[in-house]
């Protein structure tokens, strides 16, 4: 145990988790002092995030605003890792709340359009995003909540997956999961790991092969995601919920985390630049390009009806 502390603590102040130690500033506020004033709020936007940070409670919302579907393209990406950042430093954030400005999505996840005819550099950016994205918000020593509050297919589900509370609006037609074989395209493995150690082995080896998608009562009753809500609740409960974490002291929980998620950490540190390639090769086949743009023209053709 005191060799995995070590460790830990060492994690704590390594590259990724370099927040952990920063944010710990114990438990200053309980429940008790929530205080939602807007004038207390601060707001930065970029064109495809939205921040609201209030600073008398600790908790940031960092809203999707990439229209039509929140696709994560390369911009998006970019976007929300400078957004992050700069709460990652701002030590009066203690918890981030993710969710989606548009009805009806949280996020379609990938953006097709940048795995489908473009070129290997392009694709090579794409992918380091992405890592980037993932290694931030999965490494966070900060609270992260996910607001689900609309579809959360794939890179969708990653996102809510990397959080360490999920909470879904209780309705059957928003549907969360790792779908990509539906694609004809592979989940690359640390989507997969996030997947088994949320719903455990037996239901990602279903899940991830079958490529399911589940409604929010299914999504719930595997794990998938941690409560349900109805849609006008959605921001009050996750911020309640965030106040509740906030009684936790944070270095004690972010020690705990960081001790947790380390081996998933590791395996996607250590096989970093394997899994671009992997990436690369993968999405340069005819058969994959094929696959997609297949889908692509599913999902238009599906509007045009
Ligand atoms: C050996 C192993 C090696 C492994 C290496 C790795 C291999 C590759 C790994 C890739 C991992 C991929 C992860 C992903 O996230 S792939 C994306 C998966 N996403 C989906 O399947 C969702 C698709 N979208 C939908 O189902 C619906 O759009 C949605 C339910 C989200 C919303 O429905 P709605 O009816 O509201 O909207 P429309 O369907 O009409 O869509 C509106 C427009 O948006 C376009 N669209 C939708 N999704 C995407 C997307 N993901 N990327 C780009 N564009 C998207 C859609 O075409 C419409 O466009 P138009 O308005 O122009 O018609």
């Amino acid at each position: 145990m005191a060799s995995v502390l070590r460790q830990a603590a060492r994690l704590a102040s390594s590259r990724c988790l370099t927040q952990l130690s920063a944010a710990s500033s114990t438990s200053r506020l309980g429940a008790s002092s929530y205080n939602f004033s807007p004038s207390s709020r601060n707001a930065s936007t970029s064109s495809t995030i939205k921040v609201q940070l209030d600073s008398n409670t600790g908790v940031a919302i960092m809203m999707f605003q990439n229209p039509p579907v929140n696709s994560m393209s390369l911009d998006f990406m970019t976007e929300f890792v400078i957004a992050w950042d700069k709460l990652e430093l701002d030590k009066s954030c203690r918890g981030i709340i993710l969710t989606s400005a548009l009805p009806n999505v949280f996020s379609a996840g990938l953006d097709i359009m940048d795995m489908y005819g473009t070129t290997p550099e392009h694709r090579t950016a794409f992918w380091k995003a992405l890592q980037e994205l993932w290694l931030k918000v999965y490494g966070s020593g900060k609270i992260v909540v996910a607001a689900i509050n609309g579809a959360s297919p794939a890179g969708g589900c990653l996102m809510a997956l990397s959080c360490d509370y999920r909470i879904m609006i209780d309705n059957p037609k928003y549907k969360i999961g790792i779908n990509e074989t539906k694609l004809g395209i592979v989940a690359p493995f640390w989507f997969k790991d996030c997947l088994e150690n949320t719903v455990g082995y037996r239901m990602s080896e279903m899940s991830v092969q079958y490529g399911i998608l589940y409604n929010s009562a299914e999504a719930l009753k595997i794990g998938l995601v941690d409560q349900l809500v109805p849609e006008d609740k959605l921001i009050s409960t996750a911020t309640e919920t965030m106040i509740k974490w906030f009684a936790i002291p944070d270095y004690a929980r972010q020690i705990s985390k960081a001790m947790v998620r380390k081996a998933t950490m590791d395996k996607m540190l250590a096989g970093r630049e394997a899994d671009i390639t992997n990436f690369v090769t993968f999405t340069n086949k005819d058969s994959i390009q094929k696959s997609l743009g297949m889908y692509m023209e599913m999902l238009k053709g599906r509007k045009a009806k």
